[in-house]
């Protein structure tokens, strides 16, 4: 955090009649930062020379890629009929990956900007988080922004959004955030519109943490919404969780630099630093209330994080791993969702067993780690979590191929979703055959307009969290979009494929899959590696098999590598070179059995299909 916080002052709105909090809900690239932009240099908080585009999407890793992952509060004042008002906008993530985190916001507010690009419509994400407000009983103000765009087509999309959540489309506010036009008209609507927030101010301080970041700095910065009661700067406070008490450093509000204030009251929304170094100490999800005067119930609603697709991670070079171990461990207070567990790997060595919400977050998190950690890293191919019977009657939880029990299932389970997709109607076809070779069961199909159609499938996590987004993408030429959510789980046919190296299984390349791809996975590992593998002094078959069955079978042909064949005459030294050479070469083989494979093997034959085919 910056340590010159120059803002205006914004009034101690201590009076919770004078409070209105909100979020922004919107379809990922239909403007929320920059309509967020508009209000903070509206509001006066920000200047107009110290405003820079999205600029409450801090983390580098989010201006990188553009996208918003951590949600942030900012209070903003706003003068309406002659009363001062302090807003709190909450900005909640775009991406299918974190509903949970769009969930957590959602509990800080009372009100929601369901923000449509006037140029696309409704999305598939819009009706997520639409349906999300919806069961938090959030006060929903539609608003179409965007509208300076040639392609807008306000009227077309107004009659939309009016026909999904009833209303008039007249009520539909339109907007840019480009041009700031509308949004003064936005923010009165807000004053007038969204409840404030009501609570107890009596009563013991009672506040739910929604986000936690970890600052190098400042330690942990935990963000709250006070519910009940009053949080003071002199306070020791309790996690009610865990019953840890901590002394306040500092309390107070983002303006959204920070700026410390004496305390925060019914409805405030701001942050929290206690001097905690430890990650685990201030969780996302709790409830802080004060030590002398504690609370008796925690702030009910929330619901855990539950990693649904694992996969290993390792560090290329071994020494890194305790590197690898404190940046997870620092990562998971930024994100509650992150869990991990050591996991060793005979072809790839020690790393950590890591479980994510979905493939973003495991690519974003995989990402951090190597810029912001300076790590090198190997992932294995995602799985999510089965549910095995065996023969014995005991169930196993499967997060990777290695824990697949031997021998004959009884049952096997698969996470299942429902996954929506909203599309032009044009690519309908294309799609149902999408999600048909994905195993997916039709569940319904509406024409949101005479163009677009909403259509739900009940498909198998597994089949989406590879590559479906991208192969949904370049069958609809980019028009299609995707949102999921789980449901539960079915029995499936799956069997655990492994891939063999002269008669060794190589751990990092075993796959379960449904029994109708094991052929073609097994196939498409043992090409690739047969590829990659250099040739050794003696033949090496290359064989995938379902237990004990070979389903496939290639042959690295044997070779003598002599190098000193071309080295006639006498040049000892010359010789000696090369042989040292070929010694450096054998240190980055990794030997599985009797077969070295260089490290980058591995890599290359994990690393996603660069030609493109998809799984079917
Ligand atoms: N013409 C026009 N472009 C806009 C407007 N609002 C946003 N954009 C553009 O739309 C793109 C996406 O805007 P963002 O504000 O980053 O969208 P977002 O919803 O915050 O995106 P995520 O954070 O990735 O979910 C950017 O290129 C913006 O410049 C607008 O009112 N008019």
């Amino acid at each position: 955090m910056s340590p010159k916080a120059r803002t205006p002052q914004v009034p101690a709105a201590t009076d919770p009649s004078l409070i209105r909090n909100f979020c922004i809900i919107a379809h990922i690239d239909h403007g929320k930062s920059t309509l967020a932009d508009r209000m903070l240099q509206l509001t006066g908080v920000v200047q107009p020379r110290e405003m820079k585009d999205q600029y409450l999407d801090r983390m580098d890793i989010e201006r990188e890629r553009g996208i918003t992952i951590k949600s942030q509060a900012v209070r903003m004042p706003w003068e309406f009929e002659g009363e001062s008002f302090a807003f709190h906008m909450i900005d909640t993530p775009g991406h299918v990956d974190f509903s949970y985190e769009v969930s957590r916001s959602l509990d800080a507010c009372e009100g929601a900007v369901l923000l449509v690009d006037a140029a696309q419509g409704i999305e598939a994400q819009t009706l997520a988080n639409l349906y999300l407000a919806m069961e938090h009983d959030l006060v929903i103000i539609p608003v179409l922004n965007k509208i300076d765009l040639p392609a807008a087509e306000p009227d077309k999309y107004a009659e939309e959004i009016a026909h999904l959540i009833g209303g008039d489309p007249d009520d539909v506010l339109r907007v840019s955030g480009k041009t700031g036009a509308g949004v003064e008209e936005l923010l009165d609507r807000l004053v007038v519109e969204v409840p404030a927030p009501t609570g107890d101010a009596d009563a013991p301080a009672r506040a739910m943490i929604f986000d936690s970041v970890y600052d190098t700095y400042r330690g942990v910065v935990t963000f709250v919404r006070v519910v009940d009661g009053h949080l003071s700067r002199r306070e020791q406070i309790r996690m009610m969780s865990t019953d840890a008490t901590h002394s306040l450093l500092e309390i107070g509000v983002s303006q959204p630099e920070p700026q410390a204030t004496e305390g925060l009251g019914v409805g405030e929304v701001g942050y929290l630093i206690t001097g905690v170094k430890d990650v685990r100490q201030s969780k996302v999800g709790d409830t802080v209330t004060a030590r002398d005067r504690p609370a008796a119930e925690r702030i009910g609603g929330y619901q855990e994080p539950r990693p649904m697709v694992f996969s290993g991670l390792f560090p290329i070079d071994g020494s890194e791993f305790p590197v690898l171990r404190e940046a997870l461990e620092k990562l998971q207070l930024n994100d509650a969702a992150l869990s991990f567990e050591p996991e060793t790997s005979a072809a790839l060595g020690f790393g950590f067993r890591v479980g994510f919400l979905g493939l973003l977050h495991l690519e974003i998190t995989r990402q951090r780690l190597e810029a912001e950690y300076d790590l090198d890293l190997i992932s294995t191919a995602p799985n999510v979590i089965y549910h095995v019977t065996t023969e014995d009657g005991e169930l196993h939880e499967v997060t990777n191929p290695s824990e697949f029990p031997d021998g004959k299932p009884t049952e096997i389970r698969e996470p299942i979703v429902d996954a929506t997709v909203i599309v032009p109607a044009e690519y309908v076809g294309p799609v149902m055959e999408l999600c048909q070779s994905r195993r997916g069961t039709m569940q319904g199909m509406d024409y949101l307009s005479e163009e677009r159609v909403e259509l739900r499938y009940t498909l198998p996590l597994a089949e989406i969290v590879f590559d479906f987004f991208d192969q949904l993408k370049s069958r609809t030429k980019g028009y299609a979009s995707l949102n999921w959510q789980g449901t539960g789980d079915q029995a499936a046919d799956l069997v655990k494929v492994d891939i063999l190296l002269q008669g060794d299984k190589v751990d990092a390349f075993s796959a379960i899959t449904h029994r109708d791809h094991a052929y073609s996975y097994g196939v498409k590992m043992a090409k690739r590696l047969k590829d990659l593998i250099p040739r050794q002094q003696f033949e090496v078959p290359v064989q995938a098999a379902v237990g004990s069955r070979i389903i496939a079978r290639e042959t690295i042909r044997a070779i003598r590598k002599d190098v000193l064949s071309k080295c006639y005459g006498g040049d000892i030294s010359r010789k000696r070179k090369l042989l040292e050479k070929q010694k450096e070469g054998k240190k980055r083989m990794k030997t599985v059995g009797t077969v070295d494979v260089p490290q980058e093997a591995f890599i290359a034959a994990l690393s996603s299909d660069e030609d493109g085919e998809g799984k079917d």
